[in-house]
């Protein structure tokens, strides 16, 4: 079977400054796979590279087999790339109910059922739903960030580092709702907290200097304690 997203020997660059230098990573329908490395490796680069927010110089990044280089960013996210950015991209004075609403790329059935979905999954979306989300706290804004790319028919959801600036109780909330999500959506996930990362993925990469330095099983990974000491600096 083809990898649904598939990104090789990914060289890109901001300004004078090139970034990832050979990343290559491999991630099939229906798995959860974390992007892991320490701060400055390279992840969210990664990530708004895919999007074509950041500029490939060279390498390749196809979905379903198809080259995206190149396409202007909503093409890319109309292919079906959901992207959740590390600053949540959610409109602070619109509510909850137009933040989804204007998110949404149609009205019909099956998208608004997806709304149902993401509000039975964050039920603190629903008791807030016509509030203004500049009124959320980070934990909630990080749900309705999430929510946003749920409620279309995407391929693959990339999601930088949720647990970013939220207190452990909210993060344990959201990896159990991650977790969830995973059983009907393919997730890459950039995380730093490592018990998030194990706690949603089955897989890893780990990224370093802008280069994919590992891959492999997160339970491999849970085991082998040098390798979190050297890559993530996690013990
Ligand atoms: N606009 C920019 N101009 C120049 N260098 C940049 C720019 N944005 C990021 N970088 C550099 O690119 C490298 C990778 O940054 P990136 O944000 O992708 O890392 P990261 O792995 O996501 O780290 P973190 O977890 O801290 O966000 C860093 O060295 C960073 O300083």
């Amino acid at each position: 079977m083809n990898p649904l997203l598939k990104a090789e020997d990914l060289v890109s660059y901001i300004g004078l400054y090139t970034i990832l230098q050979g990343v290559s990573v491999e991630i099939h329908q229906g798995e959860a796979v974390a992007l892991l490395g320490r701060n400055g490796a390279g992840k969210t680069t990664f990530l708004r590279t895919i999007m074509g927010l950041v500029n490939t110089r060279s390498g390749s990044i196809k979905l379903d087999g198809e080259s995206i280089v190149g396409k202007p960013t909503y093409e890319i996210a109309k292919m079906g790339i959901g992207y959740v950015p590390e600053d949540y991209g959610v409109f602070d004075e619109l509510t909850i109910e137009e933040n989804l609403k204007i998110a949404m790329w149609k009205e019909d059935k099956p998208t608004l059922e997806k709304r149902d979905y993401v509000l039975d999954l964050f039920p603190d979306l629903k008791v807030a739903y016509k509030r203004l989300a500049k009124t959320l706290s980070g934990g909630q804004r990080q749900m309705l960030s999430i929510s946003r790319a749920l409620v279309n028919e995407n391929k693959i959801i990339l999601i930088d580092e949720p647990s970013k600036g939220l207190a452990p109780v909210v993060i344990e909330r959201l990896a159990l709702a991650l977790k969830e999500i995973s059983k009907s959506t393919t997730i890459l996930l950039v995380e730093q907290n490592f018990a998030l990362a194990c706690a949603v993925a089955e897989r890893y990469y780990m990224i370093d200097e802008g280069k994919t330095v590992d891959e492999g099983t997160i339970k491999e990974l849970i085991e082998d304690t040098e390798l979190q000491r050297k890559h993530l600096g996690v013990i």
